[in-house]
């Protein structure tokens, strides 16, 4: 049996006990793939190698041109293998072929901005108010970066994470979600491939609560980046605080989509489809909370209702599906025991809410695209992340409401807003508190534009410059060009 191994200073190996896990393709539960299980002992073996070779100074202190010289390589490497990247996250997470492709184009640029941010930033010389002396500011890499990744976009939350720790000259440990791994194993292969020096970047695989943990809690760990659910985060936050390590956290939404009566409501009604149900609504910054104005409330509900009932559920490699299974059998119960809540809150259950019945989605784990109305805030339908095909729908009639309602939440990830009239969008974005808020459009993210959360979304940003600022520490250099005595202890 061929099994995916973990790959530690340079060499691919398996597990101490030669453990393995099944990995399972949601749309028919079939294994597609079995990897090595890790443990708490290779995740330390892991730490030690990228310790070593982060204190041997060979990655930090190569020109930064030669590190973002190697990490154009990799971008290379992910264009040549696009479709059998494509084809693995495909089959790892259910979701479309044609999502899965633009995540490798998106993937690719991140690699490619992070090699070309390598070598960019020379320091700054900063004034001195003391007389004969200059001072100098510089980013250093952070050491050694622990980095955790969830299932969703596995290989996309990755590639934010890994690009800039590397072009910044961290060494790094990664653990992908272990539902998801496959991309992150090949993309480890072509970071062998472009020659990224032994121990520099170091893959390991395995369950949250043994690898991931360990990750957390090893004091050689400098960094830990992660992205994932609130709860793990708030779990990692904790156990960092023991040994004072730096952390970067990506978690949850629970996104607000305000439609003000004056928006081309076409285009609003189509994208508020694409907020909510895209990969199934398993995405963080899902616009799972539809808020309308009073007035175009009913006619803008029901069609988008009729829209909703025609959504096609299948196989991502059929090139007619638009939208896949849920990630599992778990995670399906967790969705369908949120819209139960639902209901039982008093919600109106307006379109989904249920498996689909086709023959052909049986062995998948399908749930119908769902529409709640007359929702409140005080719902728990409406406050947690459901992180599936789940959408609620609440209305307001003044702007001021409309901007409380969004803001009345623990998360504050992303939101957008949807009217013509500049001035009014402009004040609502200015209002909202997320990391990013999307004025007549929903879900763009690219790399040159930082993203992340306010309040309990998260710590940190992610992409554009400051995704590789997290991966520094700054030092002031001071050179005193006249020494003399002080005499103050004569
Ligand atoms: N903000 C963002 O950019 C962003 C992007 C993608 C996903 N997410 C969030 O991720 C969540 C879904 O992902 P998930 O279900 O994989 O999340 P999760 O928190 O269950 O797991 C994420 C990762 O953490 C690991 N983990 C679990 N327990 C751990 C522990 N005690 N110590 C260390 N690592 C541990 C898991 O093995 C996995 O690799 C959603 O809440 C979603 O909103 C956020
Ligand atoms: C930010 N994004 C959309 C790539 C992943 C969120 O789950």
């Amino acid at each position: 049996m061929y099994i995916r191994r973990m790959f530690i200073n340079g060499e691919w190996i398996k597990s101490h006990n030669d453990r393995t896990r099944d990995i399972i393709n949601p749309f028919n539960q079939e294994v597609i793939a079995t990897a090595a299980e890790g443990d708490k002992a290779t995740a330390q073996e892991a730490v030690n190698a990228a310790r070593i070779a982060f204190d041997s100074g060979d990655w930090r202190n190569i020109s930064a041109t030669e590190r973002g010289k190697l990490i154009f390589k990799v971008a290379d490497f992910i264009e040549r293998d696009k479709e059998e990247l494509a084809e693995l996250e495909t089959l790892d997470t259910g979701k479309t072929i044609a999502e899965s492709r633009a995540d490798m184009d998106d993937i690719a640029g991140v690699f490619r901005y992070y090699a070309g941010l390598a070598d960019k930033d020379g320091g700054e010389v900063i004034e001195s108010p003391i007389p004969n002396s200059s001072s100098k500011v510089v980013r250093e890499p952070i050491g050694v970066c622990a980095q955790i990744t969830p299932w969703n976009y596995p290989l996309l939350q990755a590639s934010w994470k890994i690009a800039p720790a590397l072009a910044a000259g961290n060494t790094v440990v990664l653990k992908p979600s272990e539902i998801t791994p496959l991309t992150t194993i090949k993309v480890t292969e072509l970071i062998e491939e472009a020659g990224i020096p032994n121990g520099v970047f170091n893959l390991v695989l395995g369950a949250g609560d043994t690898v991931g943990q360990e990750l957390v809690d090893n004091k050689m760990v400098d960094l830990v980046s992660f992205t994932g659910g609130i709860h793990t985060g708030k779990k990692i936050m904790k156990a960092a605080a023991d040994s004072m390590k730096n952390i970067a956290l990506e978690l949850g939404g629970k996104n607000p989509n305000i439609v003000f009566a004056d928006a081309d409501l076409e285009t609003a009604l189509d994208q508020a489809l694409n907020a909510a149900y895209f990969h199934a609504g398993q995405v963080c910054c899902a616009g799972s909370r539809l808020i309308v104005e009073d007035k175009i409330h009913d006619s803008f509900v029901s069609q988008l209702a009729e829209r909703v009932k025609k959504i096609k559920l299948g196989n991502g490699f059929d090139e007619t599906t638009q939208s896949g299974p849920m990630i599992s059998a778990e995670h399906r119960e967790k969705v369908e025991s949120f819209v139960a809540i639902g209901k039982q809150e008093g919600a109106t259950l307006l379109a989904g809410g249920e498996r689909p019945d086709s023959p052909e989605l049986q062995k998948g784990f399908f749930y119908r695209p769902t529409i709640f109305t007359d929702c409140t805030t005080d719902m728990e339908i409406v406050q947690e992340e459901v992180f599936g095909p789940v959408l609620t729908v609440e209305r307001f009639t003044t702007k001021d409401e409309a901007i409380q309602l969004a803001n009345d939440s623990i998360y504050g990830l992303a939101g957008a807003v949807w009217t013509e009239n500049m001035l009014k969008a402009n004040h609502v974005a200015a209002e909202l508190r997320m990391g990013t808020v999307w004025i007549n459009d929903f879900h763009p993210y690219f790399a040159q534009a930082p993203w992340g959360g306010y309040k309990q979304s998260g710590i940190g940003r992610e992409l554009g410059k400051p995704g590789i600022e997290e991966y520094t520490e700054v030092k002031h250099i001071f050179l005193n060009t006249k020494p003399e005595p002080i005499y103050w202890f004569k």
